[in-house]
């Protein structure tokens, strides 16, 4: 996959490295920090992390993707020395990462920035990365990007029903007993007139999306309402989201709908596979788990969705990675038996998804960290003036191909209206 935005070719990996946080006075708006390059976030309600620079990277790809990124992780972490001043979820040594959804695909990567930025209810601060200890940048706000390029989609009817097609073979194969549900998936590619400044839409996605996690890692960008895993101090949570409906713009229609969405056959079996997936994923690795009877509606301004929160606690030592590791891919993006889902979407599917699917987000040294599924995402291309987006939805035996198109359009309308609105 080229890369526009990371330039690894300078970093030295390995070198201890001297990382040393400190509080500073709230510093506004995280995102209007980063500078045009080499800009990384994770931003969730105004508060997470967002960074520069290149300390260290890595990159890899297959089936043991996640533990190779882990034990790159430990190995780093061990020789590195740290002063935190700060001790919360996310100062002192952070890594950011983000894992292709196939064991073939391109795309993984894990990136130690040089200067991290966060803030956490009331408590900002600012990390340096380095083999050395430097000083931290004065930090600049970057509040006029400019009016946004004029941008193209490519999304022609007869990819539109080809994707019905796909979709009406998968419902066959679950007709004939194959497999219970699989999550296909297709993309839209935007050109763009100008190279487009990721900071832009990652803004526009911020402020409309404020209740998911906004994600930007080596031109892999996106707003997910997914939380695949989160570790912190011992306690593991998952946000298990399947089973959608369309909002209407009206807001007694949506209450409406809402209800239609909570006693849905067809999403009700979509969303229990799902959780099922999550919670026999964490049971190795969690005593005392809480799943959820029922799920709830989740709200967002283009689509609600069946949610349900799964929590542990941690059983043993384990990173947030490993237990990425072990949930990848759920239900939500694979399909259930898994196996034959992911098979199937090898088969049918037709799209190399690359990162869209995937565990993104970052880790801290202690292991504790959040792993988001790269959802409501596209990915930089080329030149930086293409992006590819990326939309999938869960099928089941109910399944009818065009209201399956017609969800993945809804799913596409975060990226696609970050890129064109002004
Ligand atoms: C696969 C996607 O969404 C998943 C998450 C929530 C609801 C889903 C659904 O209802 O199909 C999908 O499982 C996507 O946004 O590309």
């Amino acid at each position: 996959m080229s890369n526009p935005i990371a330039d690894p070719s300078s970093v030295d990996d390995t070198a201890p490295l001297v990382v040393r946080t400190r509080r500073i006075d709230d510093p506004g708006d995280l995102l209007a920090l980063l500078p045009p390059d080499q800009a990384l976030a994770w931003v969730h309600g105004g508060d997470g992390l967002v960074a520069w620079g290149r300390a260290a990277t890595f990159s890899t790809r297959g089936a043991d993707r996640f533990a190779d990124a882990d034990a790159w992780w430990r190995a780093h972490v061990a020789r590195s020395v740290s002063r935190d001043d700060v001790n919360r979820p996310g100062s002192g040594l952070v890594a950011f990462g983000s894992f292709a959804f196939a064991d073939r695909g391109e795309g993984t990567t894990l990136v130690v920035p040089e200067v991290v930025v966060g803030r956490r209810d009331g408590v900002s601060w600012i990390t340096t990365i380095g083999t050395t200890l430097s000083a931290p940048p004065t930090l600049t706000a970057h509040d006029d990007l400019g009016s946004g390029p004029a941008v193209d989609f490519e999304d022609d009817d007869s990819r539109r029903a080809r994707w019905r097609d796909t979709v009406a073979a998968a419902v066959d194969r679950i007709a004939a007993g194959e497999l219970d549900k699989v999550v296909l998936a297709r993309s839209v590619d935007a050109v763009s007139d100008e190279v487009v400044d990721v900071r832009r839409p990652l803004r526009r996605l911020a402020a409309q999306y404020p209740s998911c996690w906004t994600f930007h890692v080596d031109g892999f960008f996106g707003s997910t309402p997914e939380m695949l895993v989160r570790l912190e101090g011992g306690l593991v949570t998952s946000r298990v989201l399947a089973g959608t409906i369309r909002r209407s713009g009206d807001d007694h229609r949506d209450l409406a709908l809402a209800a239609s969405l909570a006693h849905s056959s067809k999403d009700l079996e979509e969303h229990e596979y799902a959780v099922a997936s999550v919670a026999e994923a964490l049971a190795p690795h969690c005593t005392g788990m809480n799943v959820p009877e029922a799920p709830f509606v989740l709200h967002l301004p283009n689509v609600m969705h069946l949610a349900t929160d799964v929590t542990g606690v941690l059983r043993a030592d384990a990173s947030a990675l490993s237990l990425a590791a072990a949930l990848h891919p759920s239900a939500a993006v694979g399909g259930t038996p898994r196996p034959a889902a992911v098979d199937l979407i090898e088969e049918i599917e037709g799209l190399d998804r690359a990162r869209y699917a995937g565990p993104v987000g970052w880790i801290g040294a202690d292991g504790d960290g959040e792993w988001g599924i790269g959802l409501r995402s596209a990915q930089l291309l080329d030149d930086g003036r293409r992006v590819r987006l990326f939309a999938g939805c869960g099928i089941v035996a109910d399944s009818v191909p065009a209201d399956e198109l017609a969800e993945s359009d809804a799913k596409l309308v975060p990226v696609r209206t970050s890129l064109t609105e002004a």
